[in-house]
């Protein structure tokens, strides 16, 4: 396994509401390794947002962090440096980590983007503000780099347009050539692509591998499309209520899934034949973050709860070196529980079918 860029540890964030504490983030701990793409997945709401929000710093003023640290290793100047991100000031945040090291792509690309500014300029100005050693005709060269690295054409002449003469997929690809300047160690895209359609979208995908590819940049991925999961990660997370609940290689997740939200999830997914077939939900809904929630989060939703997920929260068991799951039915004592016939005849017929893409769900 390759060395670890960040490290959540048991990360507990609440919001202050008018109706009570939402405690959105109940004791998480998460690994990024260099080089491979982490997907954190999970229904809405389950927190994948305000994971990455809190790494960046970037949480709302009602926030409230109650335990946990974020521990980035990066190089300064040749040297090995490890640092809790949560002890940092928003100063230091900002001058030194967001955007320098750490960056990231939302959903759609125009709050990233200046409207009064050519994309040259925007592109110039990241690398100027962040590497103030660059000179403007380097800081050029290399923007005119960077739109190639992203598959712009003729990119001497896109220096010169402003974001509303490009389409939304030239758009996003900006950003991203806006958030390379830096030579980041980290890219964190929120849904990058959710707003795109869908042959741009597969393209954007596409960009972020072959970037990854030349420059080992570590990447985390939000989504609740596991479509874009199985095409971009090596790593998954799953979340619920704020936790994660299974975490493993792309593979363990797909194929060997013990979690039965896991299963729930990708019952949801729909394959390339199941057009016209009514998709599995998972019932009921998530818990409400304002209360105390007893025993496993997801037991009211679980047809295959025991008697102890309503008493007592599960710990992550241990499937292999890279997989664990948060789930009772993991104890060796438990009654042994598989995921259903029909979900493994899915997985089985998608593996055999590797490389078609499953068609694109989006909620
Ligand atoms: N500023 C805030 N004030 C109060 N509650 C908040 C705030 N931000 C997030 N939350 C709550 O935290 C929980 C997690 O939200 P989050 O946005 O991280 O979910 P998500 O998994 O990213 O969902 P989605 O896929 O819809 O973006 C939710 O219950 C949400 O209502």
């Amino acid at each position: 396994m390759s060395e670890t860029v960040l490290s959540i540890q048991h990360l507990s964030i609440s919001f202050k509401t008018s109706n009570g504490m939402v405690n959105a983030i109940r004791g998480l701990d998460l690994d990024l390794y260099k080089g491979k793409t982490l997907a954190i997945v999970g229904e809405s709401g389950s927190g994948k947002s305000v994971t990455v929000k809190a790494i960046m710093r970037i949480l709302s003023g009602n926030q409230k962090i109650n335990s946990g640290s974020i521990i980035f290793n990066y190089d300064r100047d040749g040297e090995k440096v490890s640092e809790d991100l949560l002890k940092l000031s928003k100063k230091e945040m900002r001058s030194r980590i967001n955007g320098r090291r750490i960056a990231m792509v939302f959903q759609d690309p125009m709050t990233s983007l200046n409207p009064t500014m050519t994309i040259g300029k925007q592109i110039m100005e990241s690398m100027i503000i962040h590497q103030l050693k660059k000179k403007r005709t380097e800081a050029y060269q290399r923007a005119l780099e960077l739109l190639r690295l992203v598959g712009i054409t003729d990119p001497e002449k896109r220096m010169k347009n402003y974001p509303h003469q490009l389409s939304g997929g030239m758009r996003q690809r900006v950003v991203i050539a806006i958030m390379l300047a830096c030579d980041p160690e980290v890219l964190i895209c929120d849904e990058p692509t959710t707003a795109l359609d869908v042959t741009i979208q597969a393209k954007i995908l596409e960009l972020i591998k072959e970037i990854q590819a030349k420059t080992h940049i570590s990447v985390i991925y939000i989504t609740h499309d596991l479509g874009v999961v199985a095409k971009v990660a090596d790593y998954v997370a799953v979340m619920y209520a704020g936790k994660i609940v299974e975490r493993g290689t792309v593979n363990e997740i797909f194929y060997d899934p013990k979690h039965p939200y896991t299963w729930g999830l990708l019952s949801s997914m729909p394959d390339i034949d199941s057009e016209n077939e009514k998709l599995y939900t998972i019932p009921g809904s998530p818990p409400n973050l304002l209360h105390k929630i007893e025993g496993d989060a997801f037991a009211p939703r679980n047809v295959h709860a025991l008697k102890i997920d309503f008493k007592q929260e599960p710990p992550m068991f241990k499937v292999t070196d890279t997989h664990y799951a948060a789930t009772w039915l993991l104890h060796e004592n438990a009654p042994k529980v598989e995921m259903s016939e029909t979900l493994r005849r899915r997985i089985d017929k998608v593996v055999k079918e590797a490389g078609s893409p499953w068609k694109q769900l989006r909620s």
